[in-house]
């Protein structure tokens, strides 16, 4: 399943669960009402199918309380009282009015199944509920009239319009939302949740795929004097700057974020400590070169950036962080404007083991 369907599942299940609770205590009611009034004018069949699915949804309504597999409880439920609900349609006993039931299909399967299952089993069900109908008061002159029928199709077009429309833009709101809330303002970069998410799904492909993965700890030297000496919004500027120049060096498949302040993190797939250290460097070069000018004057920018790898430097992102971030302030400590990685690393990097003894 691609990961934005997953999101928005992720996203709608709280709302699902919540409407299939109160759907569930409905049946219940329901099923023992119309139960009991079905067994007492002696309709048995009717009466023992809704005795049936209100002992089916009490075991459903235990069933879903913590369940992972919610959208598959869904469909337990809708699909076994869809049926009933046809079953009903089709008894002779069924009087007319019961297809006003029919009507709940679509708001139903959308407010369940999101947008697109909600449509196909909105239509497949209401075309079954549309031909039983046909079939049954063919010799009805009042109800095959064509403003009658004209009517309920009509009436069925709406709910179905409204029930999609109404997804399709929860959907959207929650998406925006969720972007929202996964992006730093200033620059337009992921900020520090999503590069938690990022990481996450990257890590589980590099496990996966036996690929490296590495992450890079970036911070900006000295950025208060920038501030004090140009203003905060001189400040802010700088802060954009240094993302784009950064940004233009990545791949598109690896993630730049802003953790916060003047700190960025970087996630590089496929990448192995090595190969991060080169980027690192380039970013660095980057950035000290890059010509930002504020009011005539020239505002410098150097970084300084601690690197780590996935199942060297630890097996989680807690841990990563932690390592390249020791490794970034090794290099605030030796004077800023570098990038420190594990031992191994190329030639214009310190190596931690070696470093390490003039901050102790
Ligand atoms: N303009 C601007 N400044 C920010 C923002 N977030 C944090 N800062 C500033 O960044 C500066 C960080 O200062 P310090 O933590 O002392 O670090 P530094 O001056 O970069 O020094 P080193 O990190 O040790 O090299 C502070 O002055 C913050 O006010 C922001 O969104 N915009």
């Amino acid at each position: 399943m691609d990961t934005q369907l997953e999101t928005l599942h992720q996203l709608a299940r709280p709302h699902r669960r919540a409407v299939l609770v109160v759907l569930l205590w409905i049946t219940i009611a329901g099923g023992i009402f119309f139960g009991s009034l079905n067994f007492y004018r002696g309709a048995y069949p009717i009466a023992v199918t809704e005795f049936l699915m209100t002992g089916y949804s009490g075991y459903l309504l235990y069933a879903v309380r913590h369940t992972r597999l919610l959208e598959r409880w869904i469909l337990a439920y809708l699909l076994p009282f869809l049926v009933a609900m046809m079953i009903a349609l089709w008894t002779p006993q069924a009087s007319a009015t019961v297809f006003g039931w029919v009507l709940l299909i679509p708001l139903v399967s959308h407010l369940l199944l999101g947008r697109r299952l909600g449509l196909l089993i909105s239509l497949v069900f209401m075309a079954i509920a549309a031909v039983i109908f046909l079939l049954r008061n063919h010799h009805d002159p009042e109800l095959m009239d064509i403003r009658s029928i004209a009517n309920m199709v009509v009436l069925s077009i709406c709910l179905i319009a409204f029930s999609h429309a109404y997804e399709i833009s929860r959907e959207r709101s929650e998406l925006q939302l969720l972007q929202a809330a996964r992006t730093d303002f200033l620059t337009g970069l992921a900020n520090r949740a999503g590069l938690t998410v990022f990481f996450h799904r990257e890590q589980k492909r590099a496990l996966r795929e036996q690929q490296p993965l590495a992450l890079l700890v970036i911070d900006l030297d000295y950025f208060k004097r920038v501030n004090d000496q140009f203003g905060h919004e001189a400040g802010d500027r700088a802060l954009v700057h240094a993302a784009e120049l950064m940004q233009r060096r990545l791949r598109s498949t690896d993630l730049l974020a802003r953790l916060g302040g003047e700190e960025f993190g970087a996630v590089l797939v496929n990448t192995t400590s090595t190969t991060a250290t080169e980027v690192a460097e380039e970013l660095r070069l980057a950035v000290a070169a890059g010509k930002l000018v504020h009011e005539s004057q020239p505002i410098a920018l150097t970084m300084s950036i601690g690197v780590a790898q996935l199942g060297v430097d630890g097996d989680n992102l807690q841990a990563l962080l932690s390592a390249a971030d020791e490794r970034l302030y090794l290099a605030k400590d030796l004077g800023r404007n570098r990038v420190i990685s594990a031992p191994q690393t190329g030639p214009d990097t310190v190596p931690v083991w070696q470093a390490r003894p003039s901050i102790f």
